[in-house]
């Protein structure tokens, strides 16, 4: 739709920005702390909150920790965390077991939330990378990321977190099928109100190099991963992600990353009206970080303008590191 616009001086613009008030009042999009889902990594031990250099401000924490971070996140109002478990090189296997054992360290901070803080979701990661011993989302045989079998094994480790009791389940592996192999697994094991929220469009971007940083897979990663993850010269493709991953019982839908890629996110939106989410990932938050720690940008302005922009963009909400920041910002009001 076109707005109708009588030629100046008639129209002038600037009569609606004129005060803070008439601002306020024809402000299309606002950002609330319903927007968010906060992602915390999660590490061995106790009373552990060691910071990770390349993300200043985001801690490993140990499982005691984490349901001290959740229960501060509930307190200002956040409504889901999302979990990520670092894994040390010593730790890693080829077999990736560690992934779907009930008592690894991303499912005992489930059952810990869940008995501490009732009154926040828990979201989980569902890919392998972060306990294979070369760092990938799915097996690799023969210098080749297979997909089928590695399809089973992501649908043990989503049973093993829906049955610690997670909210939503995260599949983040970008293989192909997955969705429906869990959605049929979850159908058989009374886990019918578990959520998917689909990381569908997730291209193959260097923006995640701070996380493979936290969760021990830098270190790992043998080649990349542009065999699994999207081209990030496509916006078609992103689309037909989407579409099979809603086909295939996805609740919701994630496009990743976040500012670089607000293009598919409005696609999203428009096309398919799903719940739609942004991860604002790790080295978008570690650019702003940085600046704001050079003083060569005022950091919470741009977090919050940057926030701002997936509204804008068609975004239900934001999976961002700035979540504690930005809800404490926006209650001060
Ligand atoms: N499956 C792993 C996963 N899940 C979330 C992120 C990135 C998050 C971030 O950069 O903040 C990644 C990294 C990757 O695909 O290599």
């Amino acid at each position: 739709m076109r707005p109708t616009l009588a030629p100046y001086p008639a129209t002038r613009l600037r009569r609606t920005r004129a005060t803070p008030q008439i601002r306020a009042l024809v402000r299309q999009n606002t950002l609330t702390v319903d927007d968010f889902i906060w992602p915390v990594f999660v590490r061995a031990g106790d009373g552990i909150m060691e910071p990770v250099p390349s993300m200043p401000g985001v801690f490993r924490r140990s499982v005691d920790k984490v349901v001290e971070a959740a229960r501060e996140a509930a307190d200002l109002g956040i409504n889901a965390i999302c979990l990520f478990p670092y894994t040390g090189i010593e730790d890693r296997t080829e077999d990736c077991a560690g992934a779907w054992d009930p008592d690894n360290n991303t499912n005992r901070a489930i059952r810990a939330i869940k008995a501490a803080v009732p009154n926040i979701a828990v979201m989980t990661d569902v890919a392998l990378d972060t306990y294979n011993i070369n760092g990938h989302d799915g097996f690799v045989e023969d210098g080749e990321i297979v997909n089928d079998r590695s399809v089973e094994a992501l649908v043990k480790m989503a049973l093993a977190q829906a049955d610690a009791g997670a909210d939503i389940i995260g599949p983040s592996d970008m293989m192909d099928g997955r969705i429906g192999a869990m959605r049929a697994a979850f159908e058989a094991a009374g886990h019918q109100n578990v959520m998917i929220l689909s990381y569908a469009a997730k291209y193959a971007s260097a923006f995640y190099g701070p996380f493979r940083d936290a969760v021990g897979a830098s270190a790992a990663l043998t080649g990349d991963k542009n065999t699994y993850q999207m081209d990030p010269g496509n916006a078609d493709e992103a689309m037909r992600l989407i579409e099979r991953d809603l086909a295939e019982g996805a609740d919701m839908i994630m496009v990743k990353p976040g500012l670089p890629y607000l293009d598919i996110c409005r696609r999203a939106r428009d096309t398919f009206g799903a719940p739609t989410f942004a991860y604002q990932v790790s080295g978008e938050y570690a650019m702003i970080q940085a600046a704001a720690q050079n003083g060569w940008i005022d950091g919470d302005r741009v977090m919050m303008e940057s926030l701002t922009a997936f509204k804008r963009a068609g975004c239900d909400g934001i999976l961002t590191y700035f979540a504690p920041a930005a809800a404490r910002l926006l209650a001060k009001g």
